[in-house]
């Protein structure tokens, strides 16, 4: 598993103001959507390309244009669905598929709850959008779930990790050849006794859109 941890004045700029607990939901909104653009930008590093010919006024051009499958874009609802719109800004010909998962916060152990994506992933690039990889439980299974179905690649984009969930996600898939890899703005110090993250942001969903 490869970690990429996007290093940049702008990334940490409004990381920072996420993180404050005086920001309100309409600003975390939005600068998850900032800050998703911005990780996108690095973690589509390796997106399919196909090579075409266009012509321009003047004369033909070599370029490229995104190969086909599209790839597919799985926010894990609920705080997941912050980082859609920032993602499929940079992919508009991406397909979106969901997955639906909850930690239990007594056990810590992440269960599905909805599913709805395509049945045949097989030779798709996956881009898994969670804002928060804490414990690992929630992407391993997402992770896991994907490969079953068939895809061949898959991209996470979160917002901060912690150390113990990118072990956890990197043993349950040692051995694989798998091709994985975690895009993160930022790796904190460790999780709490709650399995937070620390100094972590708080509870993201809750922080987008509000105590359930
Ligand atoms: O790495 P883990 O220990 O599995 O925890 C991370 C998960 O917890 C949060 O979701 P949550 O269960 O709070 O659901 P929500 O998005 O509906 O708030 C977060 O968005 C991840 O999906
Ligand atoms: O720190 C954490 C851990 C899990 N889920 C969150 O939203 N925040
Ligand atoms: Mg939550």
């Amino acid at each position: 598993m490869d970690t990429l941890v996007v290093d940049h004045p702008l990334v940490a700029h409004k990381l920072t103001a996420l993180r404050d607990e005086r920001t309100d939901s309409p600003t975390f909104r939005r600068l998850t959507d900032e800050l998703v653009t911005l990780l996108a930008y690095e973690a589509t590093r390796d997106v399919r390309v196909t090579d075409i010919t266009v012509n321009t006024p003047l004369a033909p051009a070599r370029g490229v244009r995104l190969a086909r499958p599209s790839p597919l874009v799985v926010p894990i609802l609920r705080a997941g669905l912050g980082m859609l719109d920032g993602m499929t800004r940079l992919l508009p010909t991406a397909e979106v598929g969901f997955l639906g998962m909850i930690r239990d916060e007594s056990t810590l152990k992440a269960q599905t709850y909805a599913t709805r994506l395509p049945d045949d992933l097989s030779g798709r690039q996956c881009y898994v959008l969670d804002p928060m990889l804490a414990t690992g439980g929630t992407l391993a299974a997402a992770i896991k779930y994907l490969f079953e179905r068939g895809a061949d690649d898959v991209t996470a984009v979160c917002l901060l990790a912690a150390p113990e969930g990118l072990a956890r996600v990197e043993e349950e898939f040692k051995g694989t050849d798998l091709p994985i890899r975690v895009v993160t703005a930022a790796v904190d110090e460790r999780l709490n006794e709650h399995g937070y993250i620390v100094p972590g942001l708080g509870d993201a969903g809750d922080r987008l859109y509000g105590v359930v």
